[in-house]
This record gives structure tokens, sequence and C-alpha cells, in this order.
């Protein structure tokens, strides 16, 4: 055998070893997974995975690999070997109608939770697209609002005022009913007044991640309204139970934290997008050539946001909070400017 084979023979021995020994922690993982479930502790542990890191890096150190490499494979790491720890007590019945990003983004994580799921919508085509990369089920709106337990809606605010879904509560007497908007000072109202009226628990939701598939660890934020006291607990219990970090939050203080965290730097996100467009043209630069690493991963974030803009346009008309906090980000932003131009011109007069 010629080198080159001998030590690809032993790279594929290691690779072997390196698989082996991750199947052996995902399985310890698993094991701790039970044991958090018998004692009621979530599955994510922050200050624990911050130690596993540190010392991950005193080890990369000390063996000479790259600690960028360590991080960003224990990332991985981290969010498989949760996977391993859902396990929830109870299996519910849940319809989620709607099939665009988060439907999705909750299919697979009730999927490998092993939650029995039906999605519906007014489209039942595109439901059954969405069902089928599951194995889940479709039904019509009426049969699944019938069969199921929980309901979750993944639609836009604007839906909430259709004559669609006026149909559609009248038939869930009885039934919990969620929505996942990120701006909900418009629609809480009417749909705790529907909830009244037609006899449902609802309980407001807010998934704090974007439309990606297992977001297991991340963080939900459940918002009671006056119909949905006696259900608070259970569905605490369930998201904690199906790999989520469960919250609970009013809605003033949830409405006033999207302020922060999400209508503030979208809108320097938007404008820094359209500002290296412009900018760039300006000067003749391809800028894709010249990228630094941090320019990619700022590029990464503003790639995401212009590929859900109607969301964040949405949440830029709905929060109740937004115009202040727009206010804030242009005034700072001058300040900083000012503040700059005045050390260009002092520079200039010394
Ligand atoms: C395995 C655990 O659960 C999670 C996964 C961790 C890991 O894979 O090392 C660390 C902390 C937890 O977020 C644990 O709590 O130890």
């Amino acid at each position: 055998m010629s080198e080159l084979e001998d030590l690809r023979k032993e790279i594929e021995e290691i690779d072997e070893n390196i698989i082996k020994l991750l199947s052996k922690r995902f399985q310890i993982s698993q094991q701790i997974g039970k044991i958090k479930k018998e004692k009621g502790i979530p599955i994510t542990d922050e200050n624990r995975e911050s130690k596993v890191k540190e010392k991950w890096i005193t080890l990369a150190r000390k063996y000479g690999i790259p600690e960028s490499f360590v991080e960003s494979f224990l990332t991985m790491i981290f969010s498989y070997s949760k996977l391993y720890q859902i396990n929830p007590k109870s299996k519910r019945r849940i319809v989620i109608i709607g099939y665009g990003g988060m439907a999705r983004s909750l299919s697979s994580l009730f999927k490998i939770s092993g939650q029995e799921v039906v999605i519906t919508g007014r489209d039942l085509k595109k439901a059954e697209a969405l069902s089928s990369e599951f194995n889940f089920v479709t039904m019509s709106v009426d049969s699944a609002l019938k069969w199921g337990e929980i309901i979750i809606s993944t639609l836009p605010p604007s839906a909430y005022f259709s004559d669609f879904m006026d149909e559609t509560y009248k038939k869930m007497k009885a039934k919990i009913f969620m929505d996942i908007t990120s701006s909900k000072a418009k629609i809480f109202k009417e749909l705790e007044d529907k909830s009244i009226k037609y006899n449902f628990m609802y309980l407001s939701i807010h998934p704090l991640f974007g439309p990606y598939l297992y977001p297991v660890g991340e963080k939900v934020v459940l918002i009671p309204s006056k119909t949905s006291a006696s259900i608070v607990r259970d569905i605490y219990e369930f998201f904690m139970d199906n790999g989520l970090v469960p919250l609970i939050s009013s809605l003033e203080e949830h409405e006033k934290a999207m302020s922060v965290v999400q209508v503030l730097p979208h809108f320097y996100l938007l404008a820094l997008s359209s500002s290296i467009q412009e900018l760039s043209k300006e000067l003749g630069i391809d800028f894709k050539k010249f990228e630094t690493t941090n320019f990619r991963e700022v590029y990464k974030i503003i790639n995401r946001i212009n590929e859900i803009k109607n969301v964040i346009l949405e949440i830029q008309e709905h929060n109740p909070y937004a115009d202040k906090a727009r206010e804030f980000g242009v005034r700072e932003l001058n300040n900083l400017y000012t503040q700059l131009m005045g050390k260009k011109n002092d520079a200039l007069h010394s």
C-alpha cells in the first residue's frame, strides 16, 4: 500500500472512532434528558454549556486545534445533544394552521418529540406539501378543528380580521388557541374578545426564533389572556417538554421588549443593507470581493432579514413602541455622526 493509502486508512479509523464517541455522548445526553424530565428541569443549561466550552477551548489550545473550529463544532454538538433529550410526557393532538417557515419550524420540533400533528389552512395543497415532509396528516379546517386539542395559527396579523378566521373562531369551542405573531398589540384584544365570545382558550405565544428547523433550546414567550389562566401551567410544561424554553410575559412587556430586540436592530439592518448597496455603487466597489469576517457575519444577517422583509415591515408597522425605537435609533446615529465629524474637524483645525 502506498503512503497515501496508509494515511487514508488511518483517517477512516479515526472517523469511525469519532462517530462512536459522538454516539456515546448522545446516549449519555439522552440519559441526562430523562433525569431532567423526572426533576422537571429544562433541557438547556447555559451554565453547563459555558463550562463545557471553556474546557474544549483549553483542550483545543493544548492540542493545537483552531478555537474557531472547536466553537462551531461544539455549537452543533450542543444542539444535537439537546435533540436527544426531547422526550415528552404526553402526546397532544396539535393542529397547525398555515404552511410557511414557522409552521415548518414548529413541525420539525413536534416531529422529533413525537407529537401528533395535523396541518391545515386555506390551501390544502400547500398544507399537504408541508405534511408530507414530516409524515404528518392534512385535514380540512373543519375536520382538523374537531380532531385537535391545541390549535396553533402561524398566519400573519392581518389574517385575524379575515372572513376565513371569523368562521374558524366559531369552531374552536373548548380548544386551546395560539397565534405566533411578533407584534400582538393589534390582534391580542381581538382574539381575547373572540375567545370569550366563542368559548375557546386563547394563549398568545411568540417563538423567539426564525424559521429554522429543530429549534431545540430556543425560547418561546407565553402571553396569557383572560381565557387562558387555567391552561398556562399546562402549556408551559408542554413547551418545556418539547424542547423549548418557555417565558411568561405580559402583552406590554413583550411589545416593549420586541421594540428593543426586533424593531431597533431591524431598522438599522434595513438601512445598513441599502447603504451598503448605495455606497458601493457610488464608489464602484465589488464589496463581496473584499469582505472581512465581521462583514460576512453581518451580511448573513442582512440576507436573512431581506428574506423575511414582509414580516420585518409588519413588525415595524404594528409594534406600538416602534416610533420610539426608530427615534432613538436615529438620535444615536446622529450623535455618533456629530461626534465623529467633530473629531474630524478638530483634527483639521489643530
Ligand atoms: C447534556 C446536557 O444537556 C445540554 C447539553 C449539553 C451538552 O451536550 O454538553 C450541555 C448542557 C445542556 O444545555 C447537560 O445538561 O449536561
